[in-house]
């Protein structure tokens, strides 16, 4: 094993989109929630029964061995206790050995990862304008990274790294509008609509003026599958401007100004040595100040090999005296074992909007009803003057817009304004502000019977049923019958879109599990 971090001064790093609440879907903030009936005691979710884990294949081909050649030549990273393997398919860390609780598992050094850091000069020269790079996002000045790193061939220190990469990171971005549709969820096909608008326009934006002179621009497939192979494997976190070796060179310039300016006889020896030190303190405590509000994005080759799980405690860490990333186990691992690490708390919503992946009762996730008035009105028409009421209330129908369930109940505010809407005009003259609280037992009932309609109706209106998809799945169809292939294949996408459907339903019918339904 390599040594243990404990002493050392590290920074966890999150997955991706986490550093930038502005990129994250609303959806993604959890409300506080509220138990839909005051008497039920929401039961969270079951802890998931221990799932018998697919055996371990190890990966022995040509491009794995190259990378692993350079991942422990040329890319000095260092790592113990795991190996590139397979489980069903899926590419991922097996223990090689047991490791044990807190030992360091991979090490890599900053230099032999993909960073990104505040204010980073142009990473691609020749490659792209450095007015494109001063305006683009983090993810597409990534993603340019790793086209210049593969136009660069054998040339790039990173060859062997690229050549591993999946060519297809197997996400909806790419789907068709009828695997989008197999997701039967309106609320991230409208996210993925939304992305795949946003992604057009950059890549527009990058044609239209910013390559460099002379540089061919990346095909559109090309500069969609960079950018999403970066969203998929990037951790990000504080932002630490000096190395500990750029403050040691900082201390040794003060140091020898204050000898040569006492030498000199320019200036008192106790004044030139207080404000030497005040300067190098000055300099400290301002990048520790930098540092809480700078975020850093880092794709680590071999640590990004980990897959995901919400049960694991391991992150990634920046561990500041050795300038490099790492991961520590945060548990005992038998050999042969998939490692996971977690990506940070994910609904099934960004994980399978970034990732491509849905995990089996995420702890996380949750389902958002995107237009739950729709399915008020079923339950009783909603008289027009209380709409424009609520409209042009402090909470307005953005409440009832979009609106994320959590297995244990729903958010506060939806539940205020369907206070409102359901109430009687009388009641309802106090304004919406007096329906924050739980009403009268019988109006808390009809609250209860309004919400379960809207669940029932938002699972009525899915073109097929929880069991039938449980069927479909245990069928091992995924029931459009599109031809088979690996990761990114119309076959891998059905199938992943009725997991994720699956997993949808089953947020949904506990919702109704705990009103007691
Ligand atoms: C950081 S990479 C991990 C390594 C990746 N499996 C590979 O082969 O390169 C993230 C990608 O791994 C896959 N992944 C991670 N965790 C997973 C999980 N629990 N189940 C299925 N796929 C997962 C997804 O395709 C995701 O986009």
């Amino acid at each position: 094993m390599l040594k243990q971090l404990g002493h050392v001064k590290q920074h966890s790093l999150r997955a991706g989109q986490h550093a930038f609440p502005g990129d994250a879907p609303s959806a993604r903030r959890r409300p506080p929630v509220v138990a839909v009936r005051a008497s039920a005691t929401p039961t969270e979710p079951a802890p998931a029964a221990p799932q018998q884990q697919p055996p371990a294949v190890t990966l022995d081909d040509s491009r794995t061995q190259a990378f692993m050649n350079w991942a422990r030549g040329p890319a000095s990273i260092r790592f113990a206790g795991v190996k590139p393997s397979t489980f069903a398919g899926i590419r991922g860390l097996a223990a090689s050995s047991d490791i044990a609780n807190d030992a360091l598992i991979v090490e890599v050094p900053r230099r032999s990862a993909v960073v990104l850091a505040p204010k980073q000069r142009n990473s691609c020269p020749g490659m792209v304008t450095d007015d494109w790079w001063k305006g683009a996002p983090w993810f597409a000045k990534m993603g340019a990274m790793l086209i210049w790193h593969k136009r660069q061939g054998g040339q790039s220190p990173l060859a062997p790294w690229i050549a591993q990469l999946p060519a297809d990171a197997g996400v909806p971005l790419t789907w068709s509008d009828k695997q989008l549709a197999a997701l039967q969820y309106p609320y991230l096909q409208a996210q993925v609509k939304e992305q795949q608008r946003e992604w057009s326009g950059l890549y527009d934006a990058l044609r239209s003026s910013g390559m460099a002179a002379g540089a061919a621009a990346p095909s559109r497939e090309e500069f969609w599958w960079a950018m999403s192979v970066v969203r998929s494997r990037t951790f990000s976190g504080p932002y630490i401007g000096s190395t500990l070796s750029d403050r040691l060179r900082l201390a040794g310039l003060v140091a020898a100004l204050v000898v040569g300016n006492t030498a000199l006889g320019l200036a008192d020896p106790q004044k030139t040595l207080s404000a030497a030190i005040a300067v190098f303190l000055f300099n400290v405590l301002y990048e520790v100040i930098l540092s809480r509000s700078l975020k850093q994005y880092a794709i680590c080759p071999l640590i990004d090999l980990f897959n995901h799980t919400s049960a694991a405690q391991s992150e990634v860490s920046y561990n500041y005296f050795g300038d490099s990333y790492s991961v520590v186990a945060s548990r005992d691992f038998k050999k042969g074992e998939q490692v996971f690490i977690t990506y940070g708390a994910q609904s099934n919503d960004s994980l399978m909007q970034y990732y491509g992946f849905a995990e089996l009762d995420n702890p996380q996730d949750t389902y958002v009803i995107s237009d739950m008035l729709r399915w008020v009105e079923g339950f009783r028409p909603v008289p027009a003057a209380r709409l424009q009421a609520l409209r042009g209330s402090s909470l307005g129908a953005a409440a009832l817009t979009n609106v994320v369930v959590q297995r244990a109940g729903f958010p506060a505010e939806a539940l205020q304004a369907l206070r409102f809407l359901l109430a009687s005009d009388a009641e309802a003259a106090a304004g919406v502000s007096a329906f924050s609280k739980a009403g009268s037992t019988e109006a808390e009932a009809l609250l209860a019977e309004a919400l379960a309609c809207v669940v029932t109706a938002e699972l009525a209106a899915a073109p097929t049923s929880l069991k039938e998809d449980l069927a479909l799945q245990a069928s091992g169809s995924s029931g459009s019958g599109g031809k088979k292939g690996g990761a990114g294949s119309a076959t891998a996408a059905e199938a992943m879109a009725l997991s994720f459907r699956i997993e949808k339903k089953k947020v949904l019918s506990a919702v109704l599990k705990n009103m007691g339904g």
